[in-house]
């Protein structure tokens, strides 16, 4: 691939030291391409001028092959097939446990993304293929909740372009990305892939022309009844298609072949944008709700302190010589430092571990003392 200059978020307007990298959370449809678009983001960074290689994290515990080399591997962690046999559960259970395990572990990760902030522009997530198992599961929100709350992020909802021509199928796509949009109220960019084989100009026309997108409708079969009036799916699309337009105002869309490799310049220009959207909208919102939660817990903690402290007082007063019993064991301490020092998740750009899986199996049989994992709830 050629040699691009370099991207308007990339270091020649961005300096590493003041900026934060932005988190780019690729989620899409089983099959729209969103690990290939993440192999083709990595080269195309890779090949700017100056190349600002990404950090990339890969949360599908199943995928059985990745296009490209991930910085952290959730399957490097969790071992997926062993999660479904010890645990008794189907492919999507399987996953879904999977990452609710990771997830326990994510302040390490988020750690390791700390320490990569001032040399990477860039970190990129790469979701399960089975979506709703990211987009409605609490670990999903809490992984999005944790990166976003620690580095301005934006979510990249791939789409599988030619399999989007037909407004039933545009319209029920546009429908779960408003989902997600308002579930995560991230910056939300629509990326139309595979433009190689169809271009994604409709669905522009369709999203900036109300009248284009019901003439489109009417043009489709099925619209009307025998008696020639429409069908309540056509008035119901209709209507919805209305709702949508309010929708797009939110959204930037970009046509992106991850084939070819068109259309990453435009995506990483919607990027940048997303970034001072994040500052002005989000980042105030999320700073408000972290001070109502941290006061929240405050008032809690005093509140348990001030009734810690008058049963304290209650009971020493009855037995003056059990308070001198109130020390704590020297070995609890030492085995609080030890936890602390535990480190399960693999940064494979530093520490290369074929095998290191962490085997619940035996973890659940305590031959490993270093790891306990919760129990899926
Ligand atoms: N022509 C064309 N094919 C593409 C493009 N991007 C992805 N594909 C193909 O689409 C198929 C699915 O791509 P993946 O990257 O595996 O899709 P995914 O969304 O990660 O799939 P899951 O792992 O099921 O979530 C593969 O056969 C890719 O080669 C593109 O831009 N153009």
């Amino acid at each position: 691939m050629a040699t691009e200059s370099a991207g308007p978020s990339s270091s020649t307007t961005e300096t590493k030291k003041d900026k934060k990298p932005i988190a780019i959370i690729t989620i899409g449809m089983a099959g729209a391409g969103k690990s290939t678009f993440v192999q083709r983001l990595n080269s195309y960074l890779h090949s700017l001028e100056p190349p600002s290689p990404p950090y990339i994290l890969n949360l599908d515990p199943a995928v059985t092959y990745v296009p490209y080399e991930p910085n952290i591997d959730i399957r490097d962690t969790v071992n997926y097939q062993e999660v479904m046999k010890q645990y008794n559960l189907g492919p999507n259970g399987g996953i879904l446990t999977a990452l609710n395990l990771f997830t326990t572990k994510f302040d390490q990760v988020l750690s390791l993304v700390e320490q990569r902030a001032d040399s990477v522009d860039y970190v990129v997530l790469d979701t399960p293929g089975q979506i709703e198992i990211f987009t409605w599961s609490a670990s999903g929100a809490i992984i999005t909740d944790a990166i976003a709350s620690s580095l301005p992020t934006v979510v990249a909802y791939v789409i599988d372009t030619p399999r989007t021509t037909a407004p039933a199928t545009f319209m029920s796509n546009m429908l779960y990305a408003c989902s997600i949009l308002y579930k995560t109220k991230l910056p939300f960019i629509l990326v139309f892939n595979k433009t190689d084989v169809q271009p994604h100009n409709f669905a522009v026309e369709w999203m900036t022309d109300f009248e284009e997108f019901q003439a489109a409708l009417a043009a489709h079969g099925g619209t009307r009844d025998s008696e020639g009036e429409p069908t309540y799916m056509n008035s119901l699309m209709n209507s919805m298609s209305l709702v949508l337009d309010e929708f797009y105002k939110n959204l930037k869309a970009v046509g992106v072949s991850s084939v070819t490799g068109d259309g990453f310049k435009e995506f990483l220009e919607a990027v940048a944008g997303s970034r001072e959207e994040y500052e002005k909208d989000y980042l105030p919102e999320l700073e408000e709700a972290r001070a109502q939660r941290e006061k929240i817990l405050q008032d809690a903690k005093d509140d348990s302190m001030t009734r810690v402290l008058k049963d304290l007082a209650i009971d020493r007063e009855k037995n003056p010589a059990g308070a001198l019993a109130d020390r704590w064991e020297d070995d609890d301490e030492e085995d609080d430092a030890d936890d602390e020092g535990e480190l399960d998740i693999i940064d494979r750009s530093e520490e290369r571990g074929p095998g290191e899986y962490i085997d619940v199996t035996r973890a659940r049989r305590h031959d490993r003392e270093d790891i306990n994992w919760p129990r899926p709830g």
